[in-house]
């Protein structure tokens, strides 16, 4: 599937990014993953320091869906390490955004998806199962709700209450 480049999306739909239809993350995660530019529906988890419910998710097949992963912004701990990288990649998604770390930078390079995280900690993190799956999360001020888009490339990272078209 070819992929929307983010600049183009927002200077085509002005009039959803003034509604906030499509919203711009703050620009502040880093890129990792074979895949720069990557999109899909968007499965939402909240989670702190505690990575048992990722596993869960990516473990049910992906069909190009982006898992955005809300750890609060903690950079204490990764919530996403080279094993779960290749569980993504096997189970069919698109890609998996953190707000929090990862660790295995150099095993999730090698991914054949798209990643995004505040940056790297090699720490695990706890393994405690606690947390919410497919609730609305606040990444840096970006309220994103489960079953939106995410479009994400060299760019940036948007945010789209529906599906784009050009
Ligand atoms: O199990 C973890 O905490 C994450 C990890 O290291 C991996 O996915 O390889």
């Amino acid at each position: 599937m070819a992929c929307l480049a983010t600049s183009e999306i927002c200077d085509t739909n002005q009039a959803l990014v003034i509604k906030g239809d499509v919203r711009v993350l703050q620009p502040i995660f880093q890129i990792y993953g074979q895949c720069r530019a990557f999109s899909g529906p968007i499965v939402t988890l909240k989670v702190f320091e505690d990575n048992v419910l990722v596993r869960d998710m990516l473990e049910s097949p992906g069909d190009g869906r982006v898992l955005v992963i809300d750890g609060g912004g903690s950079t204490r701990c990764a919530l996403v390490g080279g094993n779960l990288g290749q569980l993504a990649q096997n189970m069919g998604w698109a890609g998996i955004l953190v707000n929090g770390c990862i660790r295995d930078v150099d095993e999730i390079n090698a991914c054949d998806i798209g990643v995004r995280a505040l940056g790297s900690n090699p720490l695990k993190s706890s393994k405690k199962g606690h947390g919410d799956k497919h609730v609305p999360v606040n990444v840096w001020g970006t309220v994103i709700h489960d079953g939106e888009w995410l479009y994400a490339d060299s760019d940036g990272i948007l945010i789209s209450k529906s599906e784009l078209s050009v």
